[in-house]
């Protein structure tokens, strides 16, 4: 029986999306408190009761939190255009080599916007 997890992150950040069309809101310098999901999903381990430690999966993210949080995303490298959608690709990028049963990243960009990215 597989068992799905999640643990969620917040950082806040600063991005612009330089390629919307001139005059765009977003294409404007601006901030949000991004608050992420990292799902992984896994059969339960017994006598643990458990997928995996909440823990391991703060251990995982804890590089990726410490590039995003109060940065300017666009000077990340890959992160160029920092959409909800390239932010998810990216994290999902930079965490699936560790985290094999990572099933799927959710980004959200505000409190009613977001993004589900469950990789290629
Ligand atoms: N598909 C995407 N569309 C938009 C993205 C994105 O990453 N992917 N990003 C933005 C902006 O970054 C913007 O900050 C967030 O958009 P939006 O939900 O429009 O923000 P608002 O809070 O202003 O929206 P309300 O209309 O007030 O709900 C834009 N689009
Ligand atoms: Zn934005």
């Amino acid at each position: 029986m597989n068992v799905e997890i999640f643990k969620e992150f917040r950082f806040e950040s600063a991005h612009r999306l330089p390629n919307t069309p001139e005059g765009h809101k977003c294409r404007r310098l601006h901030g949000h408190s991004f608050r992420v999901e990292i799902h992984i999903e896994g059969p339960l381990v017994e006598p643990e009761g458990w997928v995996a430690d909440f823990a391991d999966i703060t251990e995982a993210f804890a590089p990726l939190h410490a590039r995003l949080d109060h940065r300017y995303l666009n000077e990340i490298e890959g992160l160029e255009n920092p959409t909800s959608e390239n932010l998810a690709r990216w994290i999902w990028d930079h965490l699936k080599p560790g985290l094999g049963s990572l099933s799927h990243v959710v980004v959200r960009e505000t409190c009613t916007s977001g993004c589900i990215y469950r990789g290629k």
